[in-house]
């Protein structure tokens, strides 16, 4: 039935009835690539029309979960495309259904590094955004969009599109070519970006091994508040952990979203406080890091370093053999069956040989608990 990939997955996997996001997922729901996003209950002023949130402290609302904080896992969503290398929207609602019943991951950040968002043209920003926010209303709890860019007006035009979407939150790398030298520069760009979704719960991109802006998130963060309402938390991408304790310390994780980003060493981050955490790996091993943060929660720290462990045998053996975003797509393509295609240009292909022995280094792990 054309516009029900629920049917795809409806033998292997059976929601859970008392789940919401699952009974909208039973209900089959996917919606077709066309037009705006549907909004509930009619005519809906959008995030940016209807101004700030009232209360500084309180999330602003969310199209998906309204006023639920953005916590556990979130996964760094991969752009899926054809094989002649345009996006692939087509297959969104399938890797949807798989995240929330296969991986049991609800929340996703859609056009971050996994998913090519600087190789993108704004349009297929845009595109994707739209999709992300249609396919995941009334199955995933958040779509966060990330609208950072090198040009500023760029960035202004994807936060007031994400705004207007419904998008549950928007997030922001510092600018790379011309960086920002200090804190100032840095939240003065931010700021610029943010105020075009008054609405619209931000969230700063911190990945200095990329853009190679090393500002210390912990300053960043005194008396950020007063010159971003909207400022809901960090998706920390960093090994830097003493920053990440500070920022902890000095903020609390009730009033931000603290969300760790190096999948290897999550659990080094759980123990210092973050609420959660997004990753490429939450795509194929959402459930397994999931029994890690339960075993870290419950708490059973033995469980819980042995899951880490099993997580970094993984890791570490692909990041040997080379491990980066067109890898990622390979892997997730051989896990879910969903084609993600080929990464865009200048990544190249993962190849054969990465393939088979991912595959094979994967199967080989024995977790514990295995379903
Ligand atoms: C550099 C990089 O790609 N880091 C990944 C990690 O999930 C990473 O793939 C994982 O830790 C394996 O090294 C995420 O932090 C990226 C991410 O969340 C995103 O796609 O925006």
């Amino acid at each position: 039935m054309p516009g029900d990939c629920t049917l795809l997955f409806h033998k292997k996997f059976a929601p859970n009835p008392l789940h919401a996001s699952a009974r909208g997922a039973a209900r089959g729901l996917c919606l077709t690539p066309a037009g705006p996003a549907p909004r509930r209950g009619g005519v809906r002023r959008s995030r940016a029309e209807r101004g700030p949130p009232t209360a500084a402290a309180e999330p602003p609302g969310s199209s998906m979960t309204p006023g639920k904080k953005l916590e556990g896992l979130v996964a760094a969503a991969i752009t899926p495309m054809t094989p002649d290398g345009q996006i692939n929207l087509s297959v969104i609602c399938q890797y949807v259904d798989y995240l929330v019943r296969e991986q049991n991951v609800k929340n996703i950040f859609v056009n971050g590094t996994t998913g090519e968002g600087l190789s993108l043209s704004i349009q297929e920003r845009k595109q994707l955004a739209e999709e992300w926010v249609r396919q995941g209303k009334d199955k995933l709890d958040h779509v966060i969009i990330h609208v950072g860019a090198l040009s500023l007006p760029e960035s202004q035009d994807l936060a007031r599109h994400a705004a207007a979407i419904g998008a549950s939150g928007i997030a922001v790398i510092a600018p790379f070519f011309f960086k920002p030298t200090n804190k100032d520069e840095l939240v003065a760009f931010l700021q610029k970006v943010a105020s075009e979704a008054p609405g619209v719960p931000f969230y700063y991109y911190h990945i200095p091994p990329l853009t190679g802006v090393k500002i210390r998130v912990e300053e960043l963060l005194d008396g950020i508040r007063e010159q971003i309402p909207t400022f809901q938390g960090v998706k920390f991408s960093d090994t830097d952990l003493l920053d990440l304790a500070q920022c902890i310390n000095k903020n609390g994780s009730e009033q931000f979203a603290f969300l760790y980003g190096v999948d290897e060493q999550l659990l080094g981050a759980l123990a210092v406080g973050v609420n959660g955490a997004v990753g490429s790996t939450y795509n194929y091993l959402g459930r397994k890091t999931e029994l890690m943060l339960q075993a870290f929660a419950k708490p059973d720290l033995a469980l819980a370093q042995k899951y880490q462990f099993l997580i970094g045998e993984f890791l570490n053996f692909v990041i040997k053999l080379g491990f980066g975003v067109a890898q990622t797509k390979a892997v997730m393509t051989f896990v879910s069956g969903i084609p993600m295609g080929p990464p865009r240009l200048p990544l190249v292909n993962a190849s054969e040989e990465f393939i088979a022995k991912a595959k094979a280094k994967l199967d080989s792990i024995a977790w514990p608990n295995s379903d």
